[in-house]
């Protein structure tokens, strides 16, 4: 089972969600995961194709994804949309700010609403909101998972928590996405 996380990261903050997600999805058996992170230019469509999750991953600037992973997204239209390449697969989204609130939601809504368009299965965040700093879900959304980082380097932020909750996420799409892959063998 293949699952690709396409992400952004300007400073390295969110490529650290990005990773915690990785780590989380390899938790499960027989998960492969490849991390794409999308400034790196030619885009392995053919391994998006081949995935049975795609999630994405963007710090958000201005309210909403970066403009690197929007090009991603427009771009994808011949190779993915056009060919409805990725149909039926599951999709997920996470986010990293600079404030606690940031405005993080719209921007998984424009990755929920893309991952619609493309015609996937969205998979949100099964997490009670955290009581304290410690806990996953500090942040208390479920759309996705929500990173806050601040002034401070990715060597120290985001914090352990939002890593977790991270990490959480991708089990639960590998998880899902096995379940889907062994329904549709059925
Ligand atoms: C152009 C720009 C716009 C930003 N807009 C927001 C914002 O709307 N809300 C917020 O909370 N933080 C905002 N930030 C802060 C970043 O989200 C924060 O520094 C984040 O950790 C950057 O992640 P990265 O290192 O992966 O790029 C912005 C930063 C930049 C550079």
């Amino acid at each position: 089972m293949l699952i690709s996380i396409v992400f952004d990261s300007g400073y390295g903050h969110t490529a650290k969600q990005a990773e915690a997600v990785a780590a989380g999805a390899r938790r499960v058996a027989g998960t492969e995961v490849t991390l794409i992170p999308v400034a790196d230019g030619e885009l392995p469509w053919d391994t998006l194709a081949a995935s049975d999750a795609i999630v994405f991953g963007s710090p958000t600037y201005n309210g909403t994804i970066s403009a690197r992973l929007k090009k991603f997204m427009e771009d994808s239209t011949r190779p993915a949309w056009v060919p409805q390449a990725w149909r039926n697969k599951v999709a997920a989204g996470f986010t990293n700010s600079g404030a606690m609130h940031g405005d993080k939601l719209n921007s998984l809504i424009t990755m929920a609403l893309f991952a619609a368009q493309q015609g996937m299965v969205w998979v949100g965040l099964d997490l009670f909101p955290g009581k304290t700093p410690e806990d996953k879900n500090r942040v208390g959304g479920w759309l996705g998972a929500m990173a806050q980082s601040d002034d401070a380097s990715p060597e120290v932020t985001p914090p352990a928590s939002d890593l977790d909750t991270a990490a959480h996420l991708g089990q639960r799409v590998a998880e899902i996405a096995r379940q889907l892959r062994a329904g549709q063998a059925a």
